[in-house]
């Protein structure tokens, strides 16, 4: 997420907030803030940019994001600013927008609210697509990644959506762990999937699968070893492009769940570190800690792994909270 202010307020620098590779498509841009004037400037300055979908951030409990009077979740509350704020990005791109919110927050949290809240957001703007956090946050100062594990997943109130609005489209987001359950949420009519946590600490179980067990196209025979050149190539390019930040160790973190489970992950983990405090280049982290990793599994192509639990949407199906109606003139005088 990037806030509107930090777009508005960088417009000499908008490459190292903006900039990415055409091997990056489709690429979304999420923004976050609260502020009409600065959410459509951020659209218009991000647009050359050729992002392929502008999402309006509605979803962080951060507290530095979150706090009183602030944008994220809090947001949640007021579905007609947000259906202004989807009509401002709206104008302002010609690609699609689209919503990332919770089930609701704190004791706003009834399967009626969030369809209000969907309800008065798709019908005030041109917004068509929303991504489901299928957990409430809690915003009583539990840290964020606690707001990432407390609060209960509620997937019923993701396909309860499914059934009341038939004109949208909804992704399933929260506690998504394996391929097979990416491909379980889809079998039960999830229109797509989404996956925060176990595609950053297991990539390659989980984005290196993705292209063949989902969307059907042949397994690639690529291995870590060729998956580290490519990314060394880049990796080094983006940290010589832009001087202090990102730095290399920020250049570094997505890869460092590349060998989750396997051999020596642990000691080379350990090694990178370490590595990290006098190295200047991935080539050189590289070369001096890649000798931790076996061989076998550098050069080892992708393999199907072992299923996971895929019942659990199943379930949430048969616990489906009643069927939304729309008491429009609650709303309009909500
Ligand atoms: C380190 C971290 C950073 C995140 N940043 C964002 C963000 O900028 N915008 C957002 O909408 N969600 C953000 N999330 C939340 C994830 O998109 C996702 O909704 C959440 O982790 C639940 O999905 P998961 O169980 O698949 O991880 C972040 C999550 C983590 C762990």
């Amino acid at each position: 997420m990037l806030a509107a202010e930090t777009i508005v307020y960088q417009t000499g620098n908008l490459d190292r907030f903006l900039a990415y590779g055409p091997e990056q498509h489709p690429i979304v841009l999420q923004i976050g803030g609260n502020n009409l004037e600065n959410l459509a400037k951020a659209t218009q300055l991000a647009t050359p940019y050729g992002y392929d979908e502008i999402n309006f951030n509605c979803g962080c409990p951060s507290p530095r994001v979150a706090g009183h009077g602030c944008f994220g979740v809090r947001l949640m509350l007021d579905p007609k600013f947000v259906a202004e704020a989807m009509c401002v990005i709206s104008a302002n791109t010609n690609v699609p927008v689209s919503v990332k919110c919770r089930i609701g927050l704190d004791d706003h949290d009834s399967y009626n609210e969030l369809c209000d809240f969907i309800y008065k957001v798709s019908s005030q703007s041109p917004t068509r697509h929303f991504i489901i956090h299928s957990r409430k946050a809690l915003l009583n100062g539990i840290s964020p990644a606690d707001n990432r594990k407390i609060p209960p997943l509620k997937y019923e109130y993701y396909y309860a959506l499914l059934r009341d609005f038939p004109d949208l489209q909804f992704t399933i987001n929260g506690g998504i762990n394996s391929i097979d359950e990416v491909n379980a949420a889809r079998m039960e009519g999830a229109h797509g999937v989404m996956l925060g946590r176990a595609a950053y600490s297991n990539p390659w179980q989980i984005l290196g699968l993705v292209d063949s067990a989902v969307y059907g196209a042949p397994l690639r025979s690529i291995t870590r070893r060729q998956v580290l050149e490519q990314y060394q190539v880049y990796g080094d390019s983006v940290v010589r492009m832009y001087g202090l930040k990102p730095n290399i160790r920020d250049v570094v973190k997505p890869l460092l769940g590349l060998f989750h489970a396997e051999p020596r992950n642990v000691v080379w983990k350990r090694r990178a570190d370490a590595a990290l405090l006098h190295c200047t280049t991935i080539k050189s982290l590289f070369e001096e800690t890649l000798g931790e990793i076996p061989d076998r599994v550098l050069d080892a192509p992708i393999t199907e792994v072992p299923s996971g639990s895929t019942d659990t949407f199943i379930k949430a199906k048969s616990l489906l909270p009643p069927p939304y109606t729309v008491n429009e003139e609650e709303l309009l005088y909500a």
